[in-house]
């Protein structure tokens, strides 16, 4: 199966479990990647017969914008329902990474797959 992917994408969200952290807004690092069959839209090249990978983005930034998450993990979850549901996609894998101030500073985040995986698909 084809997979369709977004690398990188930058999401502004209130996000984290401190008290501090519910009074600012942090930038999240999405990457996603979502089982698509390209083969109809590269035959006729045209946006309709695909899933608009510009689309999902939006609806991914929207989330963000939508409430406040405690948990990496809660985002990544509401990312995977909202691709899932919204573009009937079949699997997802998303990835979210989040700089924090440990000692040393770091990128530390959730890698999450959700439905049918693509290889194993009849
Ligand atoms: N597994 C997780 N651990 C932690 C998270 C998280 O979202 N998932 N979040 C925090 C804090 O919000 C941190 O990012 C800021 O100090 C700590 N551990």
């Amino acid at each position: 199966m084809d997979r369709i992917f977004i690398q990188g994408l930058k999401v502004a969200a209130v996000i984290g479990v401190h008290e501090w952290e519910r009074r600012i807004t942090q930038t999240l690092c999405v990457d996603l990647s979502f089982a698509a069959d390209v083969r109809r839209a590269a035959a006729s090249d045209a946006l309709e017969d695909t899933v608009d990978y510009a689309a999902v983005a939006a609806r991914l930034r929207a989330l963000g914008e939508e409430a406040a998450f405690g948990l990496v993990e809660t985002f990544a979850e509401r990312c995977a329902e909202r691709v899932m549901t919204e573009f009937d996609v079949s699997w997802v894998r998303v990835g979210v990474t989040k700089d924090v101030a440990l000692p040393g500073r770091t990128e530390v985040g959730v890698v999450i797959e959700r439905g049918v995986p693509p290889e194993s698909a009849p």
